[in-house]
């Protein structure tokens, strides 16, 4: 199995023609705002005047991180794999969202610590059971976070194969914004301080904890060129994988709805490796957690919704995509001036 990381800028061809399509809607010109924006770049990934938002996936990537043993999560590890069995339960945050607003929801074990014994509906694709503490050594070695990467571009390839066309990403790991606060850290020069937040409900105590642990384990390399060893000295199993699933959603042409802070850590690895990935993705939310406006900032990110969610799993993703839906809507079914007789703007 190994990494593919050809992916090249969408083609503007289309871009005429699909904005001749929205601007001739019954309308004043622009009024469907960021409906408009986002039907012009659904048009775009799918290279069609009338895309479908086919096999809608939500996945959730679950991996558990050795700095947890640093006390820098207001939950105990175990949390991780108890949701894990929420979610196959179909009782979690997620799952309500994602069985309202019409998406399919897969779980994937990228590395939680814990057994699961037989469990049916589970993806296992474990690469171990938890990083490694990163406030002292590498989470992982170069080979698993390559394993990873690759697996979830695979992942991406098998979701292609049923059909689908639009992914959330979602992902649950206790400890997992402290990844996600390296990464930021580490991949966009954005100061610690800025980057670290309380996570799943840190006090100030907390906070000022995680900070320092946090510094502790950004001072133990210096400046790493390759975002590969970044994401080995610092990131997480599921963060590995989600980048290399939305590396293979992108190249297979489909719609990247992408979650909150931790989901945001993943493209910015996927970025580095392959910058065009953001024209491929929509940014759900913006997250009540600290770092996510820079993380957004240096995605060149503009969410759509501004919730104060701070759960991760999807959820957000999830509550975004009705507007995915009904901006392809209105792509596809809405009159023109031309088909409903109605009189275009006179001067
Ligand atoms: O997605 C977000 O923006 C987000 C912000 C804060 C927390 N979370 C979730 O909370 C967990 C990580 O928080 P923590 O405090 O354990 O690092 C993990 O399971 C994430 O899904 C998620
Ligand atoms: C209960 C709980 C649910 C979550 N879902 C995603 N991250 C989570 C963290 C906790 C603690």
């Amino acid at each position: 199995m190994s990494l593919n990381l050809n992916l090249a800028a969408l083609p503007t061809s289309l871009d005429a023609a699909l904005r001749a399509k929205i601007d001739g809607k019954t309308k004043p010109l622009g009024a469907l705002g960021r409906l408009e924006t986002l039907a012009l770049q659904i048009g775009r990934i799918q290279q069609s005047l009338s895309p479908k938002l086919s096999e809608p996936h939500l996945v959730v990537y679950a991996g558990d991180h050795g700095i947890a043993e640093e006390g820098v999560s207001a939950f105990p590890q175990d949390v991780t794999w108890q949701m894990v069995l929420n979610f196959l339960a179909g009782g979690a945050a997620v799952n309500v969202l994602a069985r309202e607003l019409g998406m399919a929801v897969q779980v994937v074990d990228a590395g939680v610590k814990h057994d699961f014994g037989d469990q049916p509906t589970l993806l296992d694709a474990k690469i171990a059971p938890g990083t490694r503490n990163s406030a002292v050594e590498p989470a992982m070695d170069r080979a698993e976070a390559e394993l990873a990467l690759a697996r979830g571009q695979a992942h991406a390839e098998s979701l292609k194969a049923r059909g689908c066309r639009v992914v959330g990403f979602g992902e649950m790991g206790i400890a997992n914004t402290s990844a996600a606060s390296l990464l930021l850290h580490k991949l966009a020069g954005v100061p610690l301080a800025q980057a670290v937040g309380r996570g799943t409900g840190l006090d100030d105590d907390g906070l000022a904890r995680k900070l320092a642990v946090l510094e502790r384990a950004a001072a133990r390399t210096g400046e790493i060129a390759d975002p590969i060893d970044v994401l080995a000295e610092y990131g997480g199993f599921e963060i590995a994988m989600m980048a290399g699933a939305m590396l293979g959603a992108a190249q297979a042409g489909m719609v990247l709805l992408i979650d909150g802070f931790i989901a945001s850590s993943a493209l910015l690895v996927a970025a580095k490796l392959a910058p065009a990935i953001t024209e491929y993705a929509v940014f759900a939310h913006q997250s009540a957690e600290a770092g996510h406006q820079a993380m957004l900032a240096a995605l060149g990110a503009q969410p759509l919704l501004a919730l104060d969610l701070r759960l991760g799993e999807g959820s957000g993703a999830a509550l975004a995509f009705p507007l995915l839906r009904a901006s392809v809507a209105i792509l596809n079914d809405m009159a023109s001036f031309a088909s409903a007789g109605v009189s275009e703007r006179g001067e």
